[in-house]
């Protein structure tokens, strides 16, 4: 298993508030990992301490066999890290194929390759016919494919999701399961996605870490995580693990 990303005792405070206490873990290259916690955990503060957006206040960021703990997000992203948004931040009034354009332009300069690549993608995440319709006017399940499309333009190693499954319904989290499961097997990508939808979780993640308060709580197969006292306490419920984990 060669490491991909290896976080240690990574600490992120906002004046008092510690969001991140001493975090450590680790994902290795072709995994699908999951972040999971209640609201306010400190998950999405762990991805903008990752993908370069906050300065960690102590601890270490390795990505790819190099220290990254201080550097930008215009810096992760060249070395090999995605993310997409849990409020949705592609561009509206740019059509679909122009939005993945975007992404594809962290590679080339050319208008020409960058828009040829684009239509490739598309093509390869059924999104083809859609190419020339305003982002905006595309139904929000398709923008977050989009969204994604446009991560995976920029040739990441490494794809942070955060919530992108928020507000679908059953079908269309199928459709972002489909596609994630592709970008991991087929395209090869590492994954770390932050989620409430537990279907999702439990369906594709390999391992998950359950964040509480900002702490490390649990780490595991979902299926073993999902059964811990202290997560069900901390997170999931009971209701959940009767229903998900054939209880009563
Ligand atoms: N830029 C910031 N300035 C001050 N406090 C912040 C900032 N960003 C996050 N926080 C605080 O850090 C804590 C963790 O927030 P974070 O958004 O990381 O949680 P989360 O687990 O992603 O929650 P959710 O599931 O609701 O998205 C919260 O108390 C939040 O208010």
């Amino acid at each position: 298993m060669t490491p991909l990303l290896r976080v240690e005792r990574m600490t992120k405070t906002f004046d008092a508030l510690v969001a991140n206490r001493e975090v450590s873990f680790q994902v290795n290259q072709g995994d699908l990992f999951g972040i999971i916690g209640p609201n306010g955990a400190g998950k999405t503060t762990l991805f903008n301490c990752i993908a370069g957006r906050y300065a960690p206040t102590s601890g270490r960021i390795f990505f790819d066999n190099r220290d990254v703990t201080s550097l930008s997000a215009h810096q992760m992203a060249r070395l090999g890290l995605a993310r997409t948004f849990q409020v949705y931040a592609a561009s509206g009034d740019l059509t679909v194929l122009e939005n993945v354009m975007v992404g594809c332009f962290l590679r080339t300069r050319s208008r020409f390759k960058a828009r040829q690549r684009a239509s490739e993608i598309l093509e390869e995440f059924g999104l083809a016919d859609l190419a020339d319709t305003l982002l905006v006017e595309v139904p929000v399940a398709y923008q977050k494919l989009v969204t994604a499309a446009t991560a995976v333009a920029t040739r990441p190693k490494l794809l942070l999701l955060d919530e992108v499954a928020a507000g679908l319904n059953p079908t269309e989290v199928e459709q972002i399961m489909a596609m994630i499961r592709h970008i991991n097997q087929n395209r090869g990508i590492t994954v770390i996605l932050i989620e409430h939808v537990m279907t999702l979780v439990m369906n594709l993640c390999h391992r998950i870490m359950v964040l509480d308060s900002g702490e490390k709580i649990a780490e595991g197969p979902p299926e073993e995580v999902a059964a811990l006292p202290a997560v069900i306490k901390a997170y999931l419920g009971e209701r959940y693990v009767q229903t998900q984990l054939g209880g009563q």
